[in-house]
Formats: C-alpha cells, sequence, structure tokens
C-alpha cells in the first residue's frame, strides 16, 4: 500500500482523500459477502453517543448498528484488518502523521433513513484520535438510496461520497466535520480510527 503523492497534499490541503478502489473489485467482493454474513449472523448492536463519561443511544442522532473487528488472519475481514494495518503505516511514512494502533468498526445502517447527524470523530486535545479511514462494502449502491457521507472541509464546499463498494475516504479526525445522510437501503462501512503513537 503507497499513498500517491495527490493523495498526500490532499491530506495536507484539504484535510481528506477518496480513492475510488481500496482492495480491487474480486477481493472487495469477498470481503463484502463475509461483511454481509457478518450482518446477517446477528450480533451487531445499536450505537452509542458518548457525551463526556455517558453511553447513550438516540436514533435520532445515530441508527447505525456495530460491532468491532479484530485481526483474523486467514479470513476475508483478516484481510480488510491488514490492508487497514498496512493504510495507517503508509499514513505514518508518506504523510508523517505518526500514528500508532487502530480500532476497526463495522456499521450498519439498516435503511429507512436511518443517518448519522454531523459530527467529528476528534476534538483538538481530548483525543488521540487522529485518522479516520471509512472502507464501503455496498455493490450496487444507487443514487436513490441516499446514505451518502457529506465532508465538510474548512475551506471549501462540502463533498458528498457515495458509499459505494470499494470506496475509502481517509480523513483528519479533529479537521473535517462530516455526516451521514439518511440511507434507505442497508449500508455497510468499515470504519478504523488511528490513534497517536504517544497514546495511551
Ligand atoms: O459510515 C460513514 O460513512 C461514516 C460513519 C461515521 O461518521 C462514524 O461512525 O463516526
Ligand atoms: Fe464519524
Amino acid at each position: 500500500m503507497e499513498l500517491t503523492d495527490q493523495d498526500v497534499e490532499a491530506l495536507g490541503t484539504w484535510g481528506y482523500f477518496i480513492r475510488s478502489t481500496f482492495l480491487g473489485e474480486s477481493r472487495a467482493r469477498v470481503v463484502r459477502d463475509a461483511v454481509q454474513a457478518r450482518v446477517e449472523a446477528g450480533g451487531l448492536k445499536p450505537a452509542g453517543i458518548r457525551r463526556g463519561a455517558d453511553l447513550t443511544r438516540n436514533s435520532a442522532v445515530r441508527g447505525d448498528l456495530i460491532d468491532w473487528v479484530l485481526p483474523e488472519p486467514g479470513t476475508p475481514l483478516g484481510e480488510l484488518w491488514e490492508g487497514y494495518r498496512a493504510l495507517g503505516e503508509a499514513l505514518s511514512t508518506g504523510a508523517y502523521l505518526g500514528l500508532g494502533r487502530f480500532d476497526l468498526q463495522l456499521a450498519c445502517y439498516p435503511g429507512g433513513g436511518a443517518h448519522y447527524a454531523r459530527h467529528r470523530d476528534a476534538f483538538p486535545g481530548q483525543s488521540n484520535r487522529r485518522a479516520t479511514a471509512i472502507w464501503y462494502a455496498n455493490a450496487g449502491w444507487e443514487p436513490a438510496h441516499g446514505g451518502v457521507l457529506r465532508l465538510y472541509p474548512e475551506d471549501s464546499a462540502p463533498v458528498d461520497v457515495p458509499p459505494v463498494l470499494d470506496t475509502l475516504v481517509v480523513f483528519l479526525s479533529e479537521r473535517i466535520e462530516h455526516e451521514v445522510l439518511p440511507a434507505f437501503a442497508p449500508r455497510l462501512a468499515l470504519t478504523a480510527w488511528y490513534y497517536g503513537r504517544d497514546a495511551g
């Protein structure tokens, strides 16, 4: 995994970059099937919203179901995990982000208008989340399904990212506000949050 000069420049200037392919089509389909199977097996739980020490559930803010993905060498999800590990290394080497460990979350927005209100993934000085990377697992996503990720770069117009299979979005967690617009079909995303190397 290597970042292009364009990726690095976009990250520095705008705080994000987008790639239309991460794993490549055939591997992406295999991972997608594994993600789908995991969702169908049940076990995803309504996501919480943290306000200080309180964890609350409020589908008016956030309507997804989540689970955490751990390293699973030799499985399709393990392959994705490994891809994220390599991405973290590339971000550290190529963009000097100094990243350490990451958490990887599987999120399913069930459709029916589920969304996630505008937010940041980290606040300056309060968290060691440095970078967010999101990979989408939705084959056959159509504009009528809604569910775009809307990024709000600081000095430019909002940018919409349809959650199409194998698309990868990377942004600086403290810098980029974003939201998920209402989704009208089941929407699958895998999000990694990278912590600074100095994080506990
Ligand atoms: O699924 C997405 O596109 C973004 C989700 C998100 O913002 C989050 O989980 O913090
Ligand atoms: Fe987010």
